[in-house]
């Protein structure tokens, strides 16, 4: 009764611990494994009527109900399954321990020390084989011995008695019973149980899923494979998240709202006959906020939202995909009306010919059972069936047929006013030096072109990680600025110091690239140079900002390159050996030609084709002869050679302004665009950025940027 509770959570180190010094804890165990008998050894060191103890332990065991009064609570609690293999083999160790109580000694010893001193008040005879005698001393209280027969250890006794001259009736009783121990019938079986106890507690244990519902150990793994191993979230406690936290994406919005209203009223629906569609296809770049999207629809819906990634049907053995989606469908089923939201469904759904390696068995089951799932429910099931992917382009037809995944949601990258509308979002949890204006986010955004949802939640939690380190009581406008470098550019590296001589070229070769971009129309509005080392191995790097542009022109194409060549052709110029330092600049350039004449049409000589090729698939046979090969070699090499050119004349012309911008940069490693202005004058052309012009010019050069409005107004 004592002991109830505090098994359950002790180790078994503290358990054999415990059990080393005979304490009145043990008694519920000896009891459940002993007979009648045995109890009496149970009394040689506990007895029931003593005071119960005041230490510690003893008071945080009575704070619970008390066991022994209430045996059903116990059995009603599913945990004291948990009990039965350690409770087996504690209870077997105390058994051997409770066996040591009683003296053993041997027949002579027994006379010599007891017997004839008159210290016997009572003998038992067990099985005629085995005597116990109570002794009228308190320790021991009992001593037993073996006999060879029970004829010879009558006489003996008798023969004693009458030379102690013990009158007849005042001799020892002497009573003969037949005793055969409980644990004579158990133990034969007793290998068994431990085996079977044991391994039924291994898989308890295992199976136990750990507090984050993740599974637990590799054992669990095996056990319950065929599980899916989908997240649930519940629609009271887990799904906060409203259309309200997902900014930017209005169109995908109210596509999506369509399945909330369904979700929400389907009577609407099915009164006229409507079939609901029964899935959507999230697709777009990482981090967009496909499954924010997801778990929103879930929220304003009110219902739950089962949540699975595709690679997580993914495993070695033949056939758990497939129990696993009818596992998840069985699942959702119970939980109607739900939402399942499979992310990263490529990771399954791939077109089953493609691949290199041909179909993969394994896989097509998967999709498979996928497939047969989502014909198989109705849409009076109430089952919405999302799925995000990065990669729409790849996926079998046969997922995105109506009937299955027949709306395809697709969300971008978030454009200016979308980055503004995240940055409102996650700036709102921030203590700031203001409150946030469109102003401030509008500038946020500006300064963040292509950055995804996730990378502006990244960006708004490392400004606000960056304040923190500085000591700073708000997060200001220059820890963001701080934190877009280092998402942007990576981490300043103070550390890595070059030589003098190593400086100068990194200086020169960015100085290069800034004066390019500051006199070639097309190229981007300049934010700053820099000369200190960030991130993985770059020495030194500039900051532009494009614009949101959904077309490029050849001409931006050409000046992007020229800007890139701008690094080696400067240290070509200004010293007489050259570095690696361009490696990164040439990877880009070539990519750039590549593109224009493979993809972009943008070669005259080869004219508008496309020579792309499906790397997917094994090529057999020649896309193109030979001479096409040498031209389109050619074509590439001719538009980075008059890349360079170009370049080469433009810095041969501005080697002064390249002076004085490598020097400044050596200076103060640093350059601000304010900076290039006061070295070289007002860029001759208006910057192409609108959201930079916006948010991000002083007022005076807004003036200067828009002539006809400045003509106006004067
Ligand atoms: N439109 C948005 N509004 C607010 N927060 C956003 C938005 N998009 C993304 N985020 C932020 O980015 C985080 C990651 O987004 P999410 O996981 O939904 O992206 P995803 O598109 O599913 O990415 P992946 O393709 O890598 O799975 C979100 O938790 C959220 O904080
Ligand atoms: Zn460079």
């Amino acid at each position: 009764m004592f002991l109830r509770g505090s098994i359950a959570r002790l180790r078994p180190e503290q358990v054999k611990v415990r059990f080393q010094q005979p304490s009145r804890s043990s008694p519920l165990f000896v009891r459940s494994f002993s007979s009648g008998q045995q109890i009496r050894f149970k009394q040689t060191f506990f007895n029931p009527n003593e005071e119960p103890d005041k230490n510690k332990d003893n008071k945080k065991k009575k704070k619970g109900p008390d066991l022994s009064n209430q045996p059903q609570d116990f059995f009603k609690n599913t945990k004291w399954t948990n009990w039965i293999f350690p409770g087996l083999v504690i209870s077997l160790f105390l058994n051997s321990y409770s066996s040591g109580e009683s003296s053993q000694m041997t027949f002579q010893d027994f006379k010599v020390n007891f017997l004839e001193k008159g210290l016997v008040k009572r003998i038992t005879v067990i099985n005629n084989s085995f005597v116990e005698a109570e002794l009228v001393t308190q320790h021991p209280r009992i001593v037993g011995f073996t006999i060879g027969s029970v004829e010879f250890f009558e006489k003996e006794l008798d023969e004693i008695q009458d030379k102690l001259g013990i009158p007849n009736n005042e001799r020892i009783p002497v009573s003969y019973i037949r005793r055969s121990s409980i644990l004579s019938y158990i133990m034969p079986f007793v290998p068994t149980l431990i085996l079977i106890g044991g391994t039924y507690y291994l898989a308890r244990q295992l199976q136990k899923r750990a507090p984050n519902g993740k599974g637990g150990g590799p054992l669990n793994n095996i056990m319950g494979i065929g599980k899916s191993k989908a997240r649930l979230f519940n629609q009271e406690t887990d799904i906060t998240v409203k259309f309200k936290d997902v900014a930017g994406c209005d169109e995908a919005k109210e596509e999506i709202m369509e399945f909330v209203t369904f979700l929400k009223e389907p009577k609407k629906y099915e009164k006229l006959g409507a079939k609901i569609p029964k899935g959507a296809i999230l697709s777009g770049p990482p981090g967009t906020g496909k499954t924010l999207l997801a778990k929103a629809t879930a929220g304003e819906a009110g219902v739950p939202f089962l949540s699975v990634s595709g690679s997580e049907f993914v495993e070695m053995y033949v056939g758990v995909g497939a129990s696993r989606v009818r596992d998840l469908f069985s699942t959702a089923r119970k939980l109607a009306p739900c939402i399942i939201f499979v992310d990263e469904i490529d990771a399954i759904g791939k077109s089953r010919e493609s691949g290199p390696m041909g179909a993969n068995d394994e896989k097509e089951a998967t999709l498979n059972q996928l497939l047969v799932e989502m014909d198989g429910f109705e849409d009076t099931d109430h089952i919405v069936v999302l799925a995000g992917t990065n990669r729409a382009d790849i996926l079998d037809k046969a997922l995105t047929r109506p009937g299955r995944f027949d709306r395809h949601i697709s969300i971008d990258r978030p454009d200016i006013e979308g980055r503004k509308a995240i940055y409102k979002v996650h700036l709102k949890p921030l203590k700031l030096e203001h409150p946030v204006t469109d102003e401030f986010a509008g500038r946020l955004a500006a300064l963040t072109p292509g950055f995804s949802g996730a990378d502006i939640s990244n960006c708004c939690n490392e400004a606000a990680l960056i304040a923190a380190r500085e000591d700073a009581d708000v997060v200001k406008l220059v820890h963001f600025e701080k934190a877009i470098e280092r998402v942007i550019a990576g981490l300043e590296r103070k550390s890595r110091v070059l030589s003098p001589e190593e400086k100068k070229t990194v200086a020169y070769h960015e100085a290069g690239h800034a004066i390019c971009g500051w006199y070639l129309q097309y190229a981007d509005p300049l934010l700053k140079v820099s000369i200190i080392p960030r991130g993985q191995g770059a020495l030194g790097y500039a900051q532009y900002l494009p614009g949101d542009e959904y077309l490029i022109s050849q001409e931006q194409f050409e000046h992007r390159m020229i800007m890139a060549l701008g690094g080696r052709v400067s240290e070509e110029l200004n010293f007489d050996d050259i570095t690696t330092g361009a490696a990164d600049d040439f990877k880009k350039v070539t990519q750039m030609a590549n593109m224009m004449i493979l993809r972009l049409g943008m070669s005259k000589k080869l004219g508008t084709i496309t020579f792309e090729t499906n790397t997917q698939q094994p090529q057999v046979h020649k896309l193109f002869s030979e001479e096409t090969f040498e031209l389109i070699d050619n074509e590439v090499k001719r538009v980075i050679n008059e890349a360079y050119e170009k370049c080469r004349k433009l810095l041969t012309e501005k080697l002064d302004e390249v002076e004085k911008v490598a020097q400044e940069l050596l200076a103060k490693e640093v350059l601000t665009r304010d900076d290039m202005i006061r070295l070289l004058g007002p860029r001759p052309f208006e910057e192409k950025n609108d959201a930079f012009k916006k948010y991000l010019l002083p007022p005076n050069e807004q003036q200067q940027n828009r002539p006809e409005e400045g003509a106006q107004a004067a």
